[in-house]
């Protein structure tokens, strides 16, 4: 199946929060890395005054289910050190499912596609780059919805650059 992942981090070493993330996904089996968009500096949306994020979108082909696959990025998130201290807080990083094949589901626990993607430029501006042909069931095509957001807070950083998988 095909899936993708939404990356960020606001705290610590967010580049290296992000490159570990990515590695630490693939280093088990079930997943196949495919792409990986370039790196943005993001303003925060919602939550408390917290400093910018970095994100960036990963496609994979997954092997795995896709509750399997959510227990892999938290697990990822707790080896970085996530702590929930306020909603939408500062973190060192965030590992969302924003897409897991065409598989539409309202399940709190696991809400696919993710509920709040096509309304965020840092996960759309990102994920057209890693696909451009990218939809959203029941949304529609990234680049239209992109067509539509004010793109002001997300800003490529052409310095940083995520490795593929080791
Ligand atoms: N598509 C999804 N991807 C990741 N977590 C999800 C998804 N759908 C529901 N969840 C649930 O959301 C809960 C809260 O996740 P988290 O604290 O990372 O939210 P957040 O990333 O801060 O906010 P947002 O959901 O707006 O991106 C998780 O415990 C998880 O079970
Ligand atoms: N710029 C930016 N803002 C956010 C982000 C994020 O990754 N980047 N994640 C959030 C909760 O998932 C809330 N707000």
């Amino acid at each position: 199946m095909r899936v993708v992942l939404a990356l960020g981090s606001n705290l610590g070493r967010r580049m290296d929060n992000l490159q570990g993330a990515l590695d630490a996904l693939f280093d088990a089996p079930g997943l196949t890395f495919v792409a990986v968009s370039p790196v943005y500096e993001t303003d925060p949306v919602g939550g408390p005054d917290q400093g910018p994020y970095l994100n960036a979108v990963v496609v994979a082909e997954s092997m795995l289910d896709a509750r399997t696959l959510l227990e892999r990025a938290q697990g990822v998130e707790n080896a970085f050190g996530r702590v929930r201290l306020v909603r939408n807080g500062p973190r060192t990083l965030d590992v969302d499912l924003i897409m897991v094949d065409g598989i539409v589901s309202d399940d709190p626990e696991l809400t696919l596609p993710h509920p709040r993607a096509h309304e965020r430029a840092f996960v759309l501006v990102p994920w057209s780059r890693a696909d451009p042909d990218a939809t959203i069931p029941g949304r529609g095509a990234v680049a239209d919805l992109l067509a539509g957001l004010d793109q002001t807070g997300v800003r490529p950083r052409e310095d940083l650059s995520l490795e593929p998988p080791a």
